[in-house]
């Protein structure tokens, strides 16, 4: 099997596709940015106004002067506290904001991904993806791009004052600026790919936990807790040894720029003491250079030491990207006309494949409405897929199915997934009540609906014996209740959304034979129009439908029955 291309590394373009989410933000970023140069402006003001203390007060001996400018540099200190506090907070709100609309797009946009998608992707991956990486870019957003900006506008005010003050000193202060950046360039590039690498192991450890977790119970009966053990040992090795090469990239990165520029310094005290003692330079103007230049240091080191949570930060803004960039298997329609009833389905000549392995072939077969029909076949022939086919979790490769007539691929999802329910094998649960779990996602459905799904559903007697009935909680995925309990929860989820189109897979293979045929003799009278697809390997469910569609080999055979269930 040739192994899948490694993902692409993002590179600083990743972060211009957050521009749509910036845009309603543009007002009230543009305020925290004035508010921002503001703070700046009053932390240039204190060098300078220490010149004036040395040149206008102190060598003078100026009593008045020294009141006046101590007075001002008290006042700076005061307001640029205040300014600061307020920027950080409208920019941590306003990032907050922005970040909760990336969440909810991705959610919405993970929403429209097909059962195959979540069949091939790891779940710690994905779970990685919308946690980990979502929070670092929402550290780095509410912390760093304040920090980036304020910095940048810091280390100009920096550089005009320092060349305002004397331009001679100024070029002899950044004589190594050029060898810093070049050190500083090639670490950030190493930086990128090494962040990336360890978010992949990161994700591999993650996914070996979530699939170790899930299958506790098989490893306990399989003995196999020492080989977990040692799988997740490997992981472990990979993982740290990603982090250590990333953090030693990410020191450098931050660090040797840095000392570099501390060298200028030395420079600065030997060229600027000359000029005094030459008489070309006051003491005052010395000292104010020399804050700026300490000062434009600390920018330069900050700045470079954000570098890696921003390389991190993009590696985590690429990976949610390419969330985004998945393209679901079927795209909806929103502005097709809205479906007014639901009549006779039909798979007209339909084939599909999972990658290279034809599943169904040529499938013609009409299910007529308010039938109630039973798909057969063997293990394996295709019977699952048809049902997703139904509900257009996928679309078919060739050939069309139509609802009335209509493609399905004409109609909106919405209404196709209101009016065509599929059960599907594995009853899924969520961990909340079991009156909760039917009603899910209708909060304003009326407790007696939910108690006459439950009966429908062959519920009864079981939540009667239950001390909180229907208000008992399931467990985490349903873990506190049997295999059958299960199946006939999420059948009352779906009877009790009343739909026009039914589709039961194997909606009793965890039932005894009894309770299987009280369910079945309910389900007519729950739905009473509604068509009725049931795919089954018992034959005591067969036998009551009304026709019956054989899978061999992924051609439909159908066959009426001789005698219907219902006259
Ligand atoms: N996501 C997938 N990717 C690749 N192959 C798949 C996928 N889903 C199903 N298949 C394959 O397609 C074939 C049909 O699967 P399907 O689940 O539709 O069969 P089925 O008739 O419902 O089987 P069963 O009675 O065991 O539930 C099987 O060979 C299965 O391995």
């Amino acid at each position: 099997m040739i192994p899948p291309a490694p993902p692409p590394v993002a590179d600083w373009r990743t972060y211009r596709r957050l521009t749509p989410y910036l845009k309603p933000y543009r007002g009230a970023l543009l305020v925290v940015l004035a508010i921002s140069l503001l703070s700046t402006m009053l932390g240039l003001a204190q060098p300078y106004l220490s010149k004036l203390m040395i040149d206008q007060a102190l060598l003078k001996r100026d009593m008045g002067a020294l009141f006046e400018i101590a007075g001002v540099m008290i006042g700076v200190t005061i307001a640029g506290f205040a300014v600061n506090i307020l920027a950080s907070y409208r920019y941590v709100a306003l990032s907050a904001a922005m970040l909760y609309d990336i969440r909810t797009a991705l959610l919405r946009h993970l929403q429209t991904l097909s059962p195959r998608f979540y069949g091939s992707f790891r779940l710690g991956d994905l779970v990685s993806r919308m946690n980990s990486d979502v929070s670092d870019v929402q550290r780095i957003a509410s912390d760093t791009l304040l920090s980036v900006v304020s910095n940048l506008l810091f280390f100009v005010g920096c550089v005009a004052m320092m060349l305002w003050l004397d331009w001679r000193l100024f070029l002899v202060s950044v004589v190594l600026v050029p060898a810093s950046l070049a050190t500083f360039s090639y670490y950030q590039r190493r930086l990128t790919a090494l962040t990336r690498d360890m978010r992949e192991r990161g994700a591999d450890l993650g996914s070996l936990l979530v699939d170790t977790v899930m299958g506790m119970r098989v490893i306990a009966s399989l003995r196999a807790g020492e080989h977990e053990v040692a799988r997740f040992k490997a992981k472990n090795d990979a993982f740290i040894g990603a982090m250590l090469k990333m953090q030693v990239a990410s020191f450098m990165t931050g660090a040797l720029p840095g000392t570099l520029m501390t060298a200028a310094t030395s420079a600065v005290i030997l060229y600027g003491g000359w000029r005094i003692i030459d008489g070309g330079m006051s003491i005052g103007t010395l000292v104010a250079f020399m804050t700026y230049h300490m000062r434009l240091l600390s920018p330069i080191q900050t700045l470079m030491g954000l570098t890696s949570g921003l390389a991190s930060a993009r590696v985590s803004l690429g990976r949610i990207f390419e969330l985004f960039d998945t393209k679901p298997d079927v795209v909806d329609r929103p502005d097709a006309p809205p479906l007014e009833r639901v009549g006779a389905l039909r798979f007209d000549r339909v084939a599909m494949r999972y990658d290279r392995d034809v599943v169904l072939r040529d499938i013609d077969i009409i299910i007529p409405a308010g039938s109630l029909c039973a798909i057969l076949g063997p293990s394996g022939a295709g019977k699952s897929t048809m049902a997703d086919l139904m509900v257009r979790y996928l679309d078919p490769d060739s050939g069309r199915i139509t609802i009335d007539g209509r493609d399905l691929r004409d109609c909106r999802l919405d209404d196709l997934r209101r009016e065509i329910i599929l059960v599907d094998q594995a009853p899924y649960l969520f961990n909340d009540t079991i009156a909760a779990n039917i009603g899910f996602a209708l909060p304003e459905v009326a407790p007696e609906a939910i108690a006459d799904a439950a009966h429908a559903a062959g519920l009864d007697g079981f939540i009667a014996r239950l001390p909180d009935g229907l208000e008992t909680r399931a467990g985490e995925r349903g873990a506190a209740l049997s295999a059958g309990e299960r199946q006939r929860i999420v059948l009352a989820r779906a009877l009790l959304r009343k739909p026009g189109i039914l589709i039961l897979d194997e909606p009793t293979s965890a039932l005894d034979g009894d309770t299987e045929a009280l369910v079945a003799g309910r389900l007519r009278d729950a739905l009473p129009d509604a068509t009725i697809i049931v795919i089954t390997h018992k034959p005591a469910l067969a036998d009551m439908a009304d026709h019956v569609i054989r899978l061999e080999e992924g051609r439909a055979i159908m066959t009426a029955r001789v005698e219907p269930v219902h006259a």
